[in-house]
């Protein structure tokens, strides 16, 4: 072991692991350095590592292995209907849009993906009671839902990620004329009555909008915080502010703003075309002292993507946009610490 990796190590311990951050484990075996750490310091150490391999050549054959523990941090008291249990899941994260369309869904999934692939435990849960897309997104539109012998519902599980949606249960053209009570009543024995495995996050696809059915939810779901996701138009803007202020309403923390199809960059010559206006995202955010998580730019290869139940991240891994999905999902996860732990005050 070279005094420079003995430095290293010890400079991540006190440039990463400050404000509360320690290494659950860090092990040392010939050149293979493996050390477990919670996730919202995971892109602070790669980037630590990065800089130790650019500036010590000797650091080159060493390699590195993060795992990340995922912190169950503070949600709301949940109301949890007679005859249902809690949910076994750490963290309940609802992802929210004012205006339908906007891309709710696809920022979902995307999400979902990113935070699997950097080592946490993730479901969806399909709130989108009036259109279910998760069945289109997982591919797997015929697939029913088993159920074990209590009668909980056993989420179907697609590219590791576990799921539930009401596109899995009943004829959706029937749902689509439900009064609101009785899809607050549906979604709540979605989240209830599943048999979720001890996931770290739980991602809930609310349907779009700010009326009764989400301030219901909002009220009653054991949230830990929400995500917001505008397009940068001024309608998309106004009901996302809309949404914001409803979370606020209800003491439910928004630890991200997405700004989806923030511009559009042709595929042929790469010209950018911000077709949606600039900055409306940023100016939100400002207003409401919300992070903004990222800009994702709106792009036929996702789109493709998506309606074929192949998402980018599953089909090619090599694409461009999941570096961005994947920055958006390690801010996420690092917000959700900083604003929500103690230690980070
Ligand atoms: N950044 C993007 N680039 C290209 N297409 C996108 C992008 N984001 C979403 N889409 C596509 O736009 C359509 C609407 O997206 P999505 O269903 O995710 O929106 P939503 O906000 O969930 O809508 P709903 O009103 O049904 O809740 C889908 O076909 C989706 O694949």
């Amino acid at each position: 072991m070279s005094t420079a990796v003995l430095a290293a190590c010890q400079a991540l311990r006190s440039d990463v692991f400050v404000e509360g951050f320690a290494p659950e484990w860090l092990q040392i075996d010939g050149t293979q350095i493996q050390l477990q750490l919670p996730f919202a310091a995971k892109q602070a150490a790669e980037e630590l590592i990065q800089q130790f391999k650019q500036e010590a050549p000797q650091f080159a054959h060493y390699d590195w292995t993060i795992t990340v523990r995922v912190e169950a941090l503070p949600a709301k008291a949940a109301t949890v209907p007679a005859g249902s249990s809690a949910p076994q899941v750490k963290n309940v994260i609802t992802i929210a849009s004012g205006k339908g369309g906007v891309g709710k869904s696809a920022v979902t999934l995307s999400l979902a993906l990113a935070l699997k692939a950097e080592g946490a435990r993730v479901g969806i849960l399909d709130g989108d009671i009036y259109g279910p897309s998760l069945p289109t997104m997982f591919g797997n539109l015929t697939e029913k839902l088993t159920f074990t012998p209590n009668r909980k519902m056993l989420p179907v599980n697609c590219w590791g990620i576990e799921g539930n949606s009401l596109g899995y249960l009943v004829d959706t053209e029937a749902a689509a004329i439900w009064r609101g009570p009785m899809a607050s009543r549906a979604l709540e024995q979605l989240l209830f009555d599943t048999q979720w495995s001890n996931l770290d996050y739980l991602l809930v696809d609310l349907p779009p909008g700010t009326g009764d059915i989400q301030l219901t939810l909002a009220q009653k779901f054991p949230l830990t915080a929400a995500v917001v996701v505008t397009t940068p138009q001024n309608i998309a803007l106004a009901d996302a502010q809309k949404g914001i202020a409803m979370f606020q309403k209800v003491d439910v923390p928004v630890v991200g703003l997405v700004e989806n199809m923030s511009y559009f960059r042709c595929g042929q010559c790469g010209h950018q075309e911000a077709i949606f206006g600039t900055q409306g995202g940023d100016d939100l955010a400002r207003k409401y002292q919300v992070p903004v998580i990222g800009h994702w730019p709106l792009a036929t290869a996702l789109r493709e993507s998506l309606d074929e139940g192949k998402p980018l991240q599953v089909s090619t891994p090599e694409h461009e946009l999941n570096a961005v999905f994947a920055k958006s999902a390690q801010q996420l996860a690092a917000n959700l610490w900083y604003l929500l732990t103690p230690q980070a005050e």
